[in-house]
């Protein structure tokens, strides 16, 4: 599937949701023909449809579309990559930072593609954990390199507004391949260079 940004939205899919919208205001006992509703079921409907539109999109396709052959095997540190998140079992956002890392193995890629592809699979219904992986996967998948590092820090509404209620805490989630899984210099080298304030 070609990579495919949200530029206009898909019309029934907006009617749809829409009507479902519209339900879920009423529910609260207000009235969603009121002026100032009139028109959020649209726009939640297109706020949704923006938060999940990474289904339509190939991570692995994106990182391929800039990947550059290049005998280069140093390690690669795209960190601090913002990233907003739905999770899977409240339908309430999380959010945090992406921290990835590689050690290209004949191929390199561009690197905003990078963070692209945090965001390809952050726009979907996710919980933290399986975001990992999955960003893991796609560099794995496109570029075949000797090591691939994943760590997200990311607060989660459903633990702050609802809930448990915690406003402080944060789930740190990692995933590691290669290099970085089976070399521990490797591994904390990456841990001290993502924690290291360059500011
Ligand atoms: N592992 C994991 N759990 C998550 C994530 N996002 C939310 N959760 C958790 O999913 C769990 C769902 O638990 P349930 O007991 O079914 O739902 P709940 O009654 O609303 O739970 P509370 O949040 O404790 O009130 C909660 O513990 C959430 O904190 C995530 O990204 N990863
Ligand atoms: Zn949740």
């Amino acid at each position: 599937m070609a990579y495919r940004k949200i530029e206009q939205y898909d019309d029934n899919v907006t009617k749809q949701l829409s009507e479902c919208y519209k339900t879920i205001i009423a529910s609260t006992g207000e009235d969603p023909q009121r002026e100032g509703l009139l028109k959020t079921p649209e726009r939640a409907a297109k706020a949704f449809q923006f938060a999940t539109q990474g289904y339509e999109q190939d991570a692995v396709a994106i990182l391929n579309s800039a990947r550059f052959k290049e005998d280069i095997s140093e390690m690669v540190i795209v960190k601090d990559i913002e990233l907003y998140s739905m999770c899977e079992h409240h339908l309430h956002p999380f959010y945090g930072k992406a921290h990835v890392a590689y050690i290209p193995n004949g191929y390199i890629t561009g690197l905003s593609k990078i963070a692209r592809v945090v965001d390809v699979y952050a726009r979907r219904l996710q919980v933290q954990e399986r975001l990992t992986t999955q960003i893991l996967g796609a560099i794995k998948e496109s570029l075949n390199p000797l090591g691939v590092a994943v760590v997200i820090e990311a607060k989660h509404l459903c633990m702050m507004v609802r809930g448990v209620q915690k406003q402080n805490s944060v789930t740190t989630t990692s995933s590691f391949d290669g290099e970085f899984l089976n070399n521990h210099i490797t591994r904390n080298e990456f841990l001290k260079l993502i924690s290291a304030n360059l500011d």
